[in-house]
Order: C-alpha cells, then sequence, then structure tokens
C-alpha cells in the first residue's frame, strides 16, 4: 500500500472473477464492498481477472486496484471509493489464473464474460480457462467452490455447467470432480453501467478528492436475486439488498423481457430514428410507443400480476429516462445475435405456446435489428455470415435467415413470427421517418 493510496484494507483474496469490466466494478465488487463494511470478520478480497485485454487490469493495478464508483441519479451524482478488489491481474496470466483458482482460500468464482463469451471455443475462451482454473483446484486438493454467472442469460449457471462439463469431457475424472464439488449459482442481475467517459474522471475527482483514471459511472438502482449453494461460504450480499431465492426463472424472465427486450427494440429503432443514447429514444414517440408494446406482450406470459407488472414499468421509465446516464444505444446494439435470442424470442415463443397471437412488437424489434445489420454500426461477429448475404429487397428470405441465425433448431421456429418479422421489414422500410440517409445508403 503506497503512501499515495487510499485504500484503507486489503481483504484476503476468497473471490476470483473473470471479466473485469464496468459491470462487475458496479454491481459484484460493490456489494462485496457493503458486506465488507458489514463484516467484523476479514471480509472478502477479490482477484479480478482481465477477460480479453490486459488494459482494465493495468489502469486499475496502477491505483492500487482501488476505483471511484460514481452513482448517477437524475438529480445528481455522489461516488464512494471501492477498495474490494485486491488485486487486478490480466487474465491471459495462466501460473497467476491457475494459482487463484487453486487456492483453497478462494470460495467463489463470479463471471461477466458478455453474452459472446458462452459460446466462444478454444485454448483462450473463458470456458476452457474455467475448467483449466478447476483442474487445477482438483490438483490442489481445494475444498468445494461455487461458480456465479453474471451475464444477462437465462439459467446462467446451467449454461456454464454444461460449458465446462463439455470442454473437461475428455477428462472424466475431472468431469466427476466438477460434478461433486462446483455448484453453478444462476444469478439475475440488473443496474445500468454505461461505459464511462473522459469527463467522469475530473467529476470523480471533484466528489472524492481521488485522481482515478478508470472510474466506473452507475445508476442508483441495483438488484441481484441468486439460486444455488455456496459450498465453501460467501460474503453477506444481503446487507446490500441481494436476495436468495429457490426459483430464479420468474426473476430471470421480467428482467431479460422488460428491461433488456426493452433495452433492445430502444436501441435497433432508436438509430434508425438517429438517436444515440436511451434517454433519447425515450423521448421519441415511435421508439417509446415500440417498447411500451414490447412490455404489453410479454406481460401476459410473465408470472406476474398487473399490479406487480405496473410497478415494474414505473420503475424502468424512470430509469431509462434518466438523461444523466448516456448509456449509448451503439453499445446496447452490439452483438445482437447473442442478445436477441433470450431478450425477445424466448418471449415470442412463450407466447406461442401460451396460444397468443404473434407479437408485433417483438417481430418489430427482429425486423429493426436485420435493417441495423445493414449499416456501418453493427458490431456483431455471431452475425458476420448473415451481413454478407443479406439483401433486403427480399424480405421473406432476410427475415428467414436471420431466424434461422437466432435460432438454429428449426423445431422452436414459429413460422407465424418469421412471416410477421418479414412483414414489419416491409413496414419499417415503408416508414421513411424511420430511416437515416446511412440506412437507405446501404439497401
Ligand atoms: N453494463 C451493464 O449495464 C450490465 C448490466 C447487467 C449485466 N451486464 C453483463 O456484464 C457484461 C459485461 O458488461 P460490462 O459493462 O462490464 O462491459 P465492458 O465492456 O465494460 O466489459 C466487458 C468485459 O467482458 C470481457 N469479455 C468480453 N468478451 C469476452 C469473451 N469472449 N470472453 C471472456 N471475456 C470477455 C471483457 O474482457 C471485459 O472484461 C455484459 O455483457 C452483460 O452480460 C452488464
Ligand atoms: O450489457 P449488455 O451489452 O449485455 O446489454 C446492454 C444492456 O441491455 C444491459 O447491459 C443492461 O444495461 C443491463 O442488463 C442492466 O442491468
Amino acid at each position: 500500500m503506497g503512501a499515495d493510496s487510499p485504500r484503507t484494507k486489503r481483504h484476503p483474496v476468497r473471490i476470483v472473477h473473470l471479466g473485469l469490466g464496468a459491470f462487475h466494478r458496479a454491481h459484484q465488487a460493490w456489494y462485496t464492498q457493503l458486506a465488507n463494511d458489514a463484516d467484523t470478520d476479514e471480509g472478502w478480497g477479490i482477484a479480478a481477472f482481465t477477460g480479453r485485454s490486459p488494459d482494465a487490469a493495468t489502469v486499475l493495478a496502477a491505483q492500487d486496484d482501488v476505483y471511484t464508483l460514481i452513482e448517477r441519479a437524475g438529480a445528481g451524482d455522489s461516488a464512494r471509493l471501492i477498495e474490494s478488489i485486491s488485486v487486478a491481474a490480466d487474465g491471459a496470466d495462466e501460473s497467476l489464473w491457475r494459482a487463484a483458482m487453486a487456492d483453497p482460500a478462494v470460495a467463489i468464482v463470479t463471471l461477466t464474460i458478455t453474452e459472446a463469451g458462452y459460446r466462444a471455443m478454444g485454448p483462450a475462451s473463458a470456458g476452457a480457462r474455467l475448467a483449466d482454473g478447476l483442474r487445477a483446484r482438483r490438483a490442489a486438493g481445494s475444498p468445494p467452490i461455487a461458480v456465479v454467472s453474471c451475464d444477462n442469460l437465462p439459467g446462467n449457471g446451467e449454461v456454464v455447467r454444461d460449458l465446462v462439463r463439455g470442454i473437461a469431457s475428455t477428462d472424466p475424472g475431472l468431469v466427476d470432480w466438477v460434478d461433486g464439488n462446483v455448484s453453478f449459482v444462476s444469478t439475475m442481475v440488473d443496474r445500468i453501467t454505461p461505459a464511462s467517459t473522459p469527463r467522469d474522471q475530473a467529476i470523480a475527482r471533484t466528489l472524492t478528492g481521488f485522481a482515478d483514471a478508470a472510474p466506473v459511472v452507475t445508476e442508483p438502482f441495483s438488484e441481484w436475486v441468486l439460486s444455488g449453494a455456496f459450498p465453501s461460504g460467501r460474503p453477506e450480499w444481503d446487507v446490500a439488498g441481494a436476495r436468495f431465492v429457490d426459483d430464479i426463472e420468474p426473476f430471470e424472465r421480467r428482467k431479460l423481457w422488460l428491461l433488456n427486450a426493452g433495452h433492445s427494440a430502444l436501441a435497433y429503432l432508436g438509430l434508425l430514428r438517429e438517436c444515440t443514447t436511451i434517454a433519447e429514444a425515450m423521448a421519441d414517440s415511435v421508439c417509446r410507443d415500440a417498447l411500451e408494446a414490447v412490455w404489453a406482450e410479454a406481460s401476459p406470459v410473465l408470472p406476474f400480476d398487473a399490479a406487480e407488472l405496473e410497478v415494474q414499468f414505473a420503475t424502468l421509465r424512470s430509469r431509462f429516462e434518466n438523461a444523466r446516464i448516456e448509456h449509448r444505444l451503439v453499445q446496447i446494439a452490439q452483438d445482437g445475435s447473442q442478445k436477441l435470442p433470450p431478450r425477445i424470442l424466448d418471449a415470442a415463443r412463450a407466447r406461442a405456446e401460451a396460444g397468443l397471437p404473434v407479437g408485433v412488437a417483438e417481430a418489430r424489434v427482429v425486423a429493426a435489428w436485420i435493417i441495423h445489420l445493414t449499416t456501418d454500426a453493427v458490431r456483431d461477429p455471431g452475425a458476420q455470415a448473415l451481413v454478407r448475404m443479406l439483401d433486403l429487397r427480399d424480405v421473406e428470405a432476410s427475415a428467414h435467415d436471420a431466424i434461422a441465425l437466432l435460432e438454429p433448431e428449426p423445431s422452436r421456429v414459429d413460422a407465424a413470427f418469421v412471416a410477421e418479422v418479414a412483414r414489419q421489414l416491409v413496414e419499417l422500410r415503408r416508414l421513411d421517418d424511420l430511416t437515416t440517409p446511412e440506412t437507405r445508403g446501404a439497401r
């Protein structure tokens, strides 16, 4: 701890994290900080590893792994220093990673590796690194561990378990050890955390006096619902409001089909309307009507009564309208090929299974995403092949090919939904005011 460091404590490492992005620092590290503040014992330190580039660890390590969390409310900013990260490390440092994973004091691994991170394969992928770390833990004879996914995917615990078991399948002894010693916890995570800007560095310094090169900006709202066992213990995250439940599914659906589906609707339609942030899209009547229609279509297939849903909608409207949170639509729009299945297609399928009419607003979001794929703003490696073959003059083929990418299992595709996507493509192209010169030029 240097003389200039604002750090007051360094907790022993008992949590390993993979994917040192803004969200981990605004969410899990903040919950752990609050739990440590209330803990009379030695507390829980995090060894946080980067997922891809080492940059986030380099910046944090240079400031003793302490950073500023700015809470940006509609009425103003407040800030506090977070010191629950004890070590920030380059995820490519295999020996450090294995040592952290094998450490008997470590009880938990958390993950924020993006939706796309669960599909990546190869030796450097997150799944391979997780399996490698668990192999090291088994070899060290260390106690059981909980793996906690914090990405926006339904059943994220089972998704990680299947990924790890698949990668470990060439080593049956490891699979057996994983089955007996690793608890895969599913979680619903919520806190809108946009990428911060250089201006936020000056704001952080004014608020705390600490010259932070990498502050994180987030909204005041936060939610964390977890389901699963922690065989070697956990921080008292409940003191910061975390909830531990037996059945996570209703919470996941609510979050994915309302907040995340709403975000994707505003992102794709908002970009066509030349909006740049969620708050701007909320001020645009076309986008706002589309958002309300997506919510109305999800409502009958959500296990919450109308009064509870009204509370959710009111909270979401005010969170989305917070213009001081500059959540850029291009950030939300990226990787739509990974995001739309859990946000839009699962809800559309639930409507079909319940015998309800096709969700026109849901189909419109998919159509807006397809148009987005023809623009220069697209950032979606998973959709590259589709982008190359898309020809919007043939709306039926475009809708069919796009849905085939989102849902490769043909038996799960609803033909009426595909037809509605094609109709919505025509509608969106007809509405001249929904298109920009950029998208028009691309077609
Ligand atoms: N930002 C939010 O509002 C928010 C809220 C809820 C959940 N999340 C979840 O957290 C994820 C990260 O969001 P963020 O705001 O921290 O983004 P970010 O851009 O700040 O950081 C992304 C992190 O993911 C890692 N990553 C990216 N691709 C990866 C891959 N293929 N394998 C391993 N790691 C990879 C990066 O290295 C980085 O650490 C989101 O994709 C989402 O699933 C974010
Ligand atoms: O973070 P992403 O890129 O998965 O998606 C962007 C947003 O829709 C999402 O992150 C929300 O901000 C978040 O889920 C709020 O809790």
